[in-house]
């Protein structure tokens, strides 16, 4: 099998993204290729795989991701910048209307954060139904609250984006700690059967710094969806004002975002880089990448964005 395919990243999440919409291929042949190309050890690399596939009445085009295990994420907000720039790129559009999954997202071409930066705004639903979440315990929502049975004793605010996220606000982040939850938390233990997203917030520097041990990945340089729920919930516990906008910083970088109240709506705004670095192609033979032939490498995004981490105080 061969594809061309764009290296990319949002806020250092990287993924190699392929224009699938004339692509027929099972949701295992995916999953495998997911774990071949985005093997942190192989030639390409990445925290998953993201599809731009075709559009239908209702969006303009739609959007898969698969992490690096080979499972199906309901969303990816950091990946959806990426894949829009490039729907809106072969479109010739500047917004629309995106299906993922099972929901849809509004995604739309924004002023850009930095000079050379390409920059897209996402707008998603969050939700505190646990039910959404995934999380098998007893009430409907949990707004920072214990969890019983998770080997810590942290608050926790359960948040569906409309994937699963835990959100922890702490003094410092601990990644040792953060990652024996997430850990459990890929356990997928019986009160979490499907999984989900483990984040550990600080309020810095006026904003929120979120570190997420990611479903299927692991520690990430960051992860759109939990900064979604992480500005989200630092509404509901009022960490943050809901309706104003938040800056919020993660290792590879900082995105701004703004959370409208439950009774507004719930959508999550998150404008932030969609960049893209690499242009390749690429052979696959069974488990490997044969071969990958780069065909373009594009500096002056990466500069851009080295700029911006250059000025970031994270
Ligand atoms: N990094 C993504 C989220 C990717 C999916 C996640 N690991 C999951 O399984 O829910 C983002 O930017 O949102």
């Amino acid at each position: 099998m061969r594809f061309d395919l764009i290296r990319c990243h949002g806020s250092g999440n990287d993924f190699p993204l392929i224009d699938a919409r004339a692509l027929d291929l099972s949701d295992g042949d995916w999953a495998r290729i997911a774990r071949v190309l985005a093997d942190r050890g192989g030639p390409v690399g990445g925290d998953g795989l993201l599809l731009l596939t075709a559009g239908d009445a209702d969006h303009a085009f739609g959007m898969r991701m698969f992490n690096s295990d080979g499972s199906e994420s309901e969303t990816c907000l950091n990946g959806l910048r990426c894949v829009a720039r490039l729907g809106f790129e072969l479109l010739g559009i500047d917004a629309a209307r995106v299906r993922l999954k099972a929901s849809s997202a509004e995604v739309a071409r924004k002023a850009q954060i930095a000079p050379g930066v390409v920059t897209v705004e996402t707008r998603a639903v969050a939700s505190i139904d646990l039910a959404r979440v995934g999380l098998r315990i007893a009430g409907d929502a949990l707004i920072e609250g214990g969890v019983p049975g998770l080997p810590s004793a942290r608050a926790f605010t359960a948040v569906a984006m409309p994937n699963p996220h835990l959100v922890s606000f702490v003094d410092a982040v601990d990644d040792g700690e953060l990652s024996a939850i997430g850990e459990w938390a890929e356990s997928a233990p019986d009160i979490l059967p499907g999984r989900g997203n483990v984040s550990f917030v600080e309020l810095r520097n006026g904003g929120l710094f979120v570190r997420t041990f990611e479903r299927g990945v692991g520690l990430t340089d960051s992860c759109g969806s939990a900064m979604a729920a992480s500005t989200f919930a630092a509404g509901l516990t009022g960490r943050a004002a809901f309706g104003c906008e938040v800056t919020v910083f993660n290792r590879g970088g900082m995105v701004r975002a703004t959370a409208a109240a439950p009774e507004d709506g719930a959508v999550v705004a998150i404008a932030g880089n969609a960049t893209f670095f690499e242009d390749a192609s690429v052979g696959i033979e069974g488990d490997a990448v044969a071969e990958r032939v780069v065909h373009r490498v594009r500096r002056d995004e990466i500069a851009a964005w080295d700029a911006v981490l250059a000025d970031v105080t994270i």
